[in-house]
């Protein structure tokens, strides 16, 4: 199968909703890579919700987390890790990333973003009166520092999960074929 042997790590980047965890876990199927999300790992570790996290600690308090995790996370191999929207704000985290790993900046518009988000609570930044502004704020924020950080840049707007990932899978595979030697 092309892509089986893909050599290093592959650290999914983007907003909530573009569908880091999802597209992650398939990708790391296709690509028999161990999966890992940040916001899982951090619940696991501290046994409570992300949206509790926030309650009792802040913001402030959830990032020194996503900080601590991100560290641990980027110093294994062969993983397939998909990262919380906000971890790129952390410049340790944007180094590590950059540095241990291929970086693959899903993105979709505001409004793909907006329906694929609004049902769900676990989202505490979404938890405001307009979250499609919220977004729209993200978007201008955070839209520069991911493409800043990608090595590629995936529209996942249009396709489905299973598609998106195969087609990852595609470009990385092209890509590590077209490698000097
Ligand atoms: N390409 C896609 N097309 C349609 N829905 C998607 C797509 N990618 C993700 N989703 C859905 O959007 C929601 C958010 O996806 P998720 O993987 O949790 O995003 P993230 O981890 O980036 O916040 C989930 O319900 C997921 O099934
Ligand atoms: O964008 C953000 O700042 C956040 C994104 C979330 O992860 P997803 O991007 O997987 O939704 C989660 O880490 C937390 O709610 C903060
Ligand atoms: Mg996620």
């Amino acid at each position: 199968m092309p892509g089986m042997n893909l050599p290093g790590n592959f650290f999914l980047i983007g907003l909530m909703g573009a569908g880091k965890t999802t597209i992650g876990r398939a990708l790391a199927r296709l690509t028999n890579k161990s999966f890992y999300d940040a916001d899982h790992e951090i619940e696991a570790r501290t046994g409570v919700r992300v949206p509790v996290i926030f309650e009792i600690e802040g913001e402030l308090g959830f990032r020194a987390r996503e900080v601590e995790t991100i560290r641990a996370l980027t110093d294994l191999q062969g993983i397939v890790l998909a990262t919380g929207g906000g971890a790129v704000l952390d410049p340790e985290n944007r180094a590590r990333l950059c540095q241990n790993g291929c970086v693959i900046y899903l993105r979709a518009s505001v409004e793909e973003l907006y329906q694929r988000t609004r049902q769900d609570k676990n989202r505490p930044l979404l938890q405001t009166a307009d979250p499609r502004a919220k977004l729209e704020a993200l978007y201008i924020e955070r839209d520069p520092i991911y493409r800043d950080m990608a090595d590629m840049v995936v529209d996942t707007s249009r396709q489905g999960v299973n598609q998106l990932a195969q087609q990852i899978l595609n470009d990385l595979s092209q890509h590590h074929a077209n490698r000097p030697r």
